[in-house]
């Protein structure tokens, strides 16, 4: 496992992911994956288009159930069994709620809630779904909409927001539910490239606070100067996994050289 760790023997993974398959009518779009982040880890999921990056993310975070494979978050295993129908389903669904809880994502096309104001829908899963007092979740949401510098938008409803506004807005209701991993799944792809910016560094600073962020993106500046690990995921496999400065500058695969450039 590539963990350089300063201490004598190394913390657990906040999240693990082994072996992890998945397939869609017969077509196999993950081919046991292993990854693992640790607490304050940075990995920045790199791979083209069709590679099975969103599909791991939602695996993990089980919108998606693997085919097989093992997930385990802070060490408590998901545990899967054979639905009717054969294929693998959470074996409770009381831990797929509690897991849901402790992972957050943002996704590429914000998915706001169009009717509510900001202030809503940063306060919704906290109120609604996790049962907090109204009170504490808007005093939790006034500070995550501060951190992406959104707090005077709180009345504003998403039509009145550019792309990069609405993706800050997005952040900033997956940090409201205290999550300990974000899962980011190309957030700044569907944004016009003059807003891209501001969403990186919204990223940048959760980084800087120490987040654990799994984050798939084609923006390569956030790969190499943020990421603690980059992972080029190619036809559903792992081909290269390390730090951003061994991987970008050691002897790459040539599918990986090939990527890079057809991005570049
Ligand atoms: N629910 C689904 N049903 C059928 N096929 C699916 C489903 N979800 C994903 N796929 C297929 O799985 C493959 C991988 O998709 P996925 O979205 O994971 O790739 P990706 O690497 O995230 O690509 P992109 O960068 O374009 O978003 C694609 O061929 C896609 O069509």
């Amino acid at each position: 496992m590539p963990y350089d760790s300063p201490i004598a023997s190394p913390p657990s993974a906040v999240l693990a992911v082994e072996d992890l398959c998945k397939s869609f009518g017969g077509n196999e779009i993950l081919k046991g994956i292993s990854l693992s982040a640790y607490k304050h880890d940075v990995v920045s999921i790199l791979g083209s288009s069709g590679s099975g990056k969103s599909t791991l993310l939602r695996c993990i975070n089980l919108l998606e159930t693997p085919d097989a494979g093992r997930l385990t978050l802070h060490g408590e295993r998901v545990e899967l069994k054979p639905g009717r129908d054969g294929k693998l389903m959470p074996a409770d669904p009381k831990q797929i709620t509690r897991i849901r809880r402790r992972l957050a994502m943002v996704f590429q096309q914000f998915n706001l809630w169009a009717h509510m104001t900001v202030l809503q829908n940063v306060m919704f899963v906290p109120v609604r779904v996790l049962g907090v007092s109204k009170q504490d979740a808007e005093l939790k949401a006034l500070a995550m909409l501060e951190k992406v510098g959104l707090a005077e938008k709180r009345n504003h409803f998403p039509s009145q927001l550019s792309g990069g506004q609405q993706q800050r807005v997005a952040i900033a209701r997956a940090l409201a539910t205290d999550p300990e991993v974000l899962l980011f799944d190309e957030p700044t792809s569907a944004l016009d490239p003059e807003l891209v910016g501001e969403v990186l560094k919204v990223m940048r600073s959760l980084a800087e606070d120490g987040r654990t962020m799994l984050v798939v993106t084609h923006e390569m500046g956030f790969a190499r100067e943020v990421a603690s690990r980059v992972v080029f995921v190619h036809q559903g496999k792992i081909e290269e996994d390390g730090k951003p400065h061994d991987v970008f500058t050691r002897q790459q695969s040539p599918r990986f050289q090939k990527f890079l450039s057809s991005i570049l």
